[in-house]
């Protein structure tokens, strides 16, 4: 056994304090318990290039003031940085100025998958706590006309998201407070004569029939939040106002997300088996699921990309979602992941799949890739003719 797990004693001791349904539903899902045993997994943090480079923290400042040598640049990943797991943040004042931010490298993954630029309108269906947003918020700089739609069915945790949107300044962002299986506010065109100047106004022809009202102002939804910039926008129908990019990073049981899981251990199980293991709870996932995608689909352009993700390692919330919504949908084309090259990633659960295309798609879990556990597919619209 390598020394990333606990000795064998701890780790028997970590799987016997998990509740029978919670061992019952690993099993089912053929995944394997040790995940949870490894003893300490790297954190990573992001820089916030909304600052100017001159103020951001060197690494030499952040090993200072995380009181920590083992610092790491990330390695085709600008301005990440790993760290041993036991690093706080929370008292830097890195942190405490909005200087950097914690996110896992898979969830990273997932928003590097997305090829965005910076003209690019991008609708987050899941949008809560906000790490990725704030991610892609970076990619997408302030260089370009591009927004972000952030959307979240949680007043709690849109709320978060609010305050770190206000925290890392983030500008070009609206939040909707909403189911994100029927949200249709297409994205923003508060820059639209810009766009028409430099040629990038795409005309585009889709026969949504939601769509085909182009001046159909009626229903106008009022943002949870949005700043300035965003809070006139007109919300226009028509095709030519859809995302070039969508992220479905879905509710799932949050089983590969280790704290997740650990936390239970020390607040009682009674929690988790009632908001993730019944199942009524398990069946109205796959539904939820589903109809996130169907919806992030109907509102993404095409030849645009549509992100699905989970932290889960459940073969039913990832790779059979997928194996469904590509035997549905036809104009729907698996991507390969990019970035990945460096790393390493779990195997994935396709072999009793008979579409091949499914070996595009990626798994990360705390064995294979050091990591959370973390599922990714990158798909493309494919234009019709
Ligand atoms: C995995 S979390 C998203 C994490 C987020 N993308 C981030 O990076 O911080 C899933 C989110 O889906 C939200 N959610 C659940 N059902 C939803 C729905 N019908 N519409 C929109 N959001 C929903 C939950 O409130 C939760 O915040």
């Amino acid at each position: 056994m390598s020394d990333d797990y606990v000795d064998e004693e701890n780790s028997s001791q970590i799987l016997s304090c998990f509740p029978p349904p919670f061992l019952q539903f690993l099993e089912t899902n053929d995944i394997d318990p040790n995940i949870y045993t490894i003893k300490s997994l790297p954190r990573y943090i992001c820089l916030n290039t909304h600052f100017p480079s001159s103020q951001l923290p060197s690494p030499s400042d952040l090993s200072f003031q995380l009181s920590c040598t083992r610092i790491q640049e990330v390695p085709n990943f600008p301005h990440f940085f790993s760290l041993p797991s036991v690093t706080k943040i929370a008292n830097s004042s890195a942190y405490k100025q909005g200087k950097i931010f914690g996110i896992d490298l898979s969830s990273a993954i997932a928003i590097y998958s997305l090829d965005i630029h910076p003209n690019d309108h991008i609708l987050d269906l899941c949008c809560a706590p906000g790490a990725k947003l704030c991610l892609i918020s970076n990619i997408l700089d302030n260089v370009g006309i591009g927004t972000i739609t952030g959307v979240d069915i949680s007043k709690n945790r849109l709320s978060v998201c609010k305050n770190l949107c206000k925290k890392y300044k983030i500008t070009k962002v609206r939040l909707f407070l909403e189911d994100g299986t029927k949200f249709n506010v297409l994205a923003p065109s508060y820059l639209e004569p810009i766009k028409k100047m430099i040629g990038q106004l795409h005309e585009l022809h889709i026969n949504e029939n939601r769509l085909k009202n182009p001046e159909d102002k009626s229903d106008k939804i009022t943002p949870f939040w949005t700043p300035k910039i965003l809070r006139n926008d007109p919300q226009k129908r028509g095709s030519q106002y859809l995302y070039d990019k969508v992220i479905v990073d879905a509710e799932c049981t949050h089983d590969g997300s280790i704290s997740h899981i650990l936390k239970y251990e020390k607040y009682g199980w009674e929690t988790f088996e009632k908001n993730f293991l019944n199942p009524d709870r398990l069946n109205s996932l796959w539904d939820l699921q589903l109809n996130l995608l169907r919806n992030g689909w109907s509102l993404l352009k095409p030849d645009g990309i549509l992100v699905y993700s989970t932290c889960s390692l459940s073969k039913k919330q990832n790779e059979d979602v997928i194996e469904w919504f590509l035997a549905n949908y036809k104009n729907a084309r698996l991507e390969t992941i990019p970035n990945i090259a460096n790393l390493k990633t779990a195997p994935l659960k396709v072999n009793e799949y008979n579409n091949t295309d499914l070996f595009k798609l990626v798994r990360f879990d705390p064995i294979h890739s050091n990591t959370s556990g973390f599922f990714v597919a990158k798909i493309r619209k494919i234009k019709e003719t």
